[in-house]
This record gives C-alpha cells, structure tokens and sequence, in this order.
C-alpha cells in the first residue's frame, strides 16, 4: 500500500512531499491530518504525486504519496494508499494554470479571512493591497489581487468545478485561493516556489486580521461553468 517510486526523480519529489509536509506541519498549518501537497514528476509532468489521505501530515514518510494523473487526478494502480479527499481542487489548478506544485493548508490567519469573507453559496473575492509583501505572489501588478473564496461544498468535485471556472476566466489572479471556513491552497512552478506564495498569502491575511481593517470583499463575477450536463 505504499509508493515505490521508479525514478531518482520521483524518489526525491516524495521525499520533498514528506518534509514540506513535516515542516507545515510543526508550523501549525496542518492540524489534524488537515492539508495536502502534489508536485508534478519532472520527467514526467503528465503525472503528480500527492498526499495520501487522512495521515497525520507531521509523520509522512516518502512512500506515503501517491501517484496520480496531474490534470484528472486519477490513480493508475490499485496497489496504493489512497490519495488526498481534495485530488480534485490540485487537478484542477494544474489543468488551467501553468503550476508545477500545489499546497493546501489550514492555516489559522488564510482560515479566519475565509471565514470572514465568503458569501454564502457564492464565489467571491477578497481584495490584498498596498502590503509589500505581494510582490512575492508574482502578479502582473503586484499592487493589488483579489484573492477568490469558493464556497466550501461538501462534494469536493464540485469545488474543484468552481475553481477551474475561475481560474479560466481570471488567469491573470493571484496564486492562490481560499476555501470558505476551511483553507487555503496556493501553487507554483515548484514546491519551494508555491511555499513560499503559501507563506506570502498566509502572512497578507495576518496583516489584514491585524490591522483590523474591513475586509474589502465583492462577489466573484459570474465564471462561465464548464460542468458537463450529467
Ligand atoms: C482533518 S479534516 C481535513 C480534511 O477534510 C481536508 O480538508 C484536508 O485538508 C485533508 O484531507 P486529505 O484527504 O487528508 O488530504
Ligand atoms: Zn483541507
């Protein structure tokens, strides 16, 4: 029930998984088994590895990942442990956007503006600004990002709908998004790269609690859904 990677590539992207994991972790970012991180296989970026479900992410070791297919999430082998409940919202950031890594935390400050910005049964967005700290999100203009808030439905597919109809119709937003009452997940074009976006994004909303400025929050203009009719 554990990865056997096949590569020195591989063997070494568990084992990043497995200590970016510890290190979030003992940050407090990742109670409770909360949180799951994927990277794409670099000698093969059609596959990911990611986060096996339910573990205690403080003690994953590198055989503790398993791989899927980075746009689908769909596992190839029924030998695995089984991979993160949230494979669904990873696919989807690495089906529209050019992100090679993906990180979702629960960390305390993102979890409060997620709580306190979502609309409810609504994408909506809440607005960083002026903090120097945007220019390491990368943007086009680091000035200013709405940073979305997708309602956190119960169906993971069906956030993870949400979040590609999003990211499709604003691919110039920040690396990032929120989870109404529940996280945040930030990516990049590898996981030293999405952490320290994560950390970026995670800091930014402790500068909005702190300064206890009025979240400034819009709903999201409608994104076209690119559901398929069942
Ligand atoms: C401790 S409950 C947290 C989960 O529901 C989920 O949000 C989470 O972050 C971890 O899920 P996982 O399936 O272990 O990747
Ligand atoms: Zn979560």
């Amino acid at each position: 029930m554990s990865y056997a990677p096949s590569t020195t590539a591989g063997r070494h992207c568990a084992q990043q998984l497995a200590d970016i994991s510890r290190t979030l972790y003992e940050r407090g970012w990742m109670p409770g088994t909360s949180g799951n991180i994927s990277v794409r296989l670099p000698d093969e970026p059609g596959r990911a590895l990611i986060t096996a479900s339910g573990w205690d992410k403080g003690e994953l070791t590198a055989r503790d990942v398993v791989e899927v297919a980075a746009r689908t999430g769909r596992t190839s082998s029924s030998g695995q442990a089984r991979p993160s409940a949230e494979t669904s919202i990873h696919a989807a950031v690495y089906r529209v956007t050019e992100a090679r890594a993906v990180i979702h935390v629960h960390s305390p400050y993102a979890t409060v503006v997620a709580h306190r910005a979502a609309v409810r049964d609504a994408v909506s967005s809440v607005r960083l600004e002026r903090f120097e700290l945007l220019k390491g999100l990368g943007l086009k203009d680091p000035a200013l990002a709405d940073l979305p808030v997708f309602p956190n439905w119960t169906h993971v597919e069906r956030i993870a709908d949400d979040v590609a109809a999003h990211l499709t119709a604003y691919p110039d937003g920040p690396p990032g998004l929120l989870l109404a009452d529940h996280g945040i997940t930030a990516w990049g074009d590898s996981l030293s790269q999405a952490k320290n976006r994560l950390e970026c994004l995670e800091s930014l909303c402790q500068l909005l609690v702190l300064s206890h400025a009025e979240l400034h929050v819009s709903r999201a203009t409608q994104a076209p859904d690119h559901r398929t009719a069942p």
